[in-house]
């Protein structure tokens, strides 16, 4: 796979200080064949202004982690565990325990949220302006001061103010629409923002030139950022932090570098291996054999033994737990040593360069 050869700075003022505190969050469903767990049992701090990234295969549980995040999850979906949130000034709180109105000022105003289809996100029969109006007033913030704001954000992803707000989200193209539904998720200066696949739709040019867009907003803004997506590459660009998601639970979490370098979870290192690779032979680079657990039934034991080659009796009968691989790097699996010497990888040292056309 391919990664950038300049990394961002490790240190940034704030990193170590908590934003986020999720503890033991799952999400289920009655289902007619048995409880269908989609998020089990999560735990994971964010920092302020770190950029993690969310990365696992499809249907992993990464949507359900997301709208975890702001207790946003849809029924007959059920929430359990706890989301404490640690504002800037003031005491931290449980974001879980707010009230239906502070709720709807907590998502907008602290924690926003983009998804991946920007045409679905907006109402086709008002014009961009009127989107940011209508989040201005509802939130009651001045409206002058605010669309100001609107604007500059605008400017900053490269899209020319006057055109764009006078637009119907159909005279936009996919690009240009999901960098004016970033800025509209940004118009209430909220602390984090919550990415779900919110370059799936693009081609590559486009996300990668969105991801170094977001890079750009996250130094000026100081923002927090949380980019879920099943595409590593793409978040290995941009993240501090790599959170990777196995069978709705994360099995590794760490520095992206440390992870991309050194992974410890075989799942890790497997999906490295998958990713297409310039400087990988093609015989190096491999699909990752079997299916992932159903949520119905995930198996007791590490959830990945099934399809892991240092699988052995502990793993299908026992659990792991997270281990120290190194300093804030962490791995669930029992061999994660052993997975570091006999399992390899190849990743390659190349940045794309992307710059948007349609700037104005
Ligand atoms: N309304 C629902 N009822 C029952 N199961 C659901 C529902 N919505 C999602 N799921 C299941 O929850 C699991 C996790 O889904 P989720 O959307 O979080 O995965 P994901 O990792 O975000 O996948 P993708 O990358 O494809 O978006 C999946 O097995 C999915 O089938």
């Amino acid at each position: 796979m391919t990664i950038r050869k300049t990394q961002r700075p490790t240190a940034r003022k704030n990193q170590h200080e908590l934003l986020l505190e999720v503890r033991n969050a799952s999400v289920s469903f009655d289902m007619d064949r048995g409880t269908s767990k989609v998020l089990d049992d999560v735990s994971i701090d964010i920092y302020r202004d770190e950029i993690i990234g969310v990365v696992g295969e499809s249907g992993s549980g990464k949507s359900m982690f997301a709208s975890a995040l702001l207790d946003a999850v849809v029924e007959p979906g059920v929430l359990s565990g706890e989301v404490i949130y640690h504002p800037p000034d003031g005491e931290p709180y449980n974001i879980r325990k707010l009230s239906d109105r502070d709720l709807k000022r907590f998502r907008w105003e602290e924690i926003s949220m983009v998804f991946q289809g920007a045409m679905d996100s907006f109402n086709p029969t008002m014009t961009i302006g009127e989107h940011f109006e209508e989040t201005l007033y509802a939130h009651d913030y001045e409206l002058e001061a605010g669309m100001e704001h609107g604007r500059t954000l605008l400017k900053d992803l490269y899209l020319d103010p006057d055109r764009v707000l006078e637009s119907y989200p159909h005279q936009l193209s996919g690009g240009m629409a999901q960098r004016a539904l970033i800025a509209l998720s940004l118009l209430l200066k909220p602390n984090v923002l919550v990415m779900d696949e919110p370059t799936a739709a693009l081609d590559l040019l486009m996300q990668r030139s969105i991801t170094s867009l977001l890079s750009k907003l996250h130094e000026e803004y100081d923002i927090t950022i949380v980019f879920i997506t099943h595409d590593l590459p793409l978040v290995a660009d941009l993240a501090d932090r790599l959170a990777v998601m196995y069978a709705f639970q994360f099995v590794e979490v760490g520095p992206c570098h440390d992870v991309l370098k050194d992974a410890a979870h075989p799942y890790t290192r497997a999906l490295l291996k998958a990713v297409p690779n310039l400087a990988a032979a093609l015989d190096e680079m491999q699909p990752i054999e079997g299916d992932s657990p159903d949520p119905v039934d995930v198996p007791i034991g590490c959830s990945y033994h099934s399809r892991c080659p240092l699988a052995n009796e502990q793993c299908v009968e026992t659990q792991p737990a997270f281990r120290n691989v190194s300093d804030r790097h962490r791995a669930a699996c029992h061999h994660w040593s052993e997975a570091r010497e006999v399992l390899p990888y190849t990743l390659s040292n190349e940045t794309p360069e992307v710059m948007f056309d349609d700037a104005k």
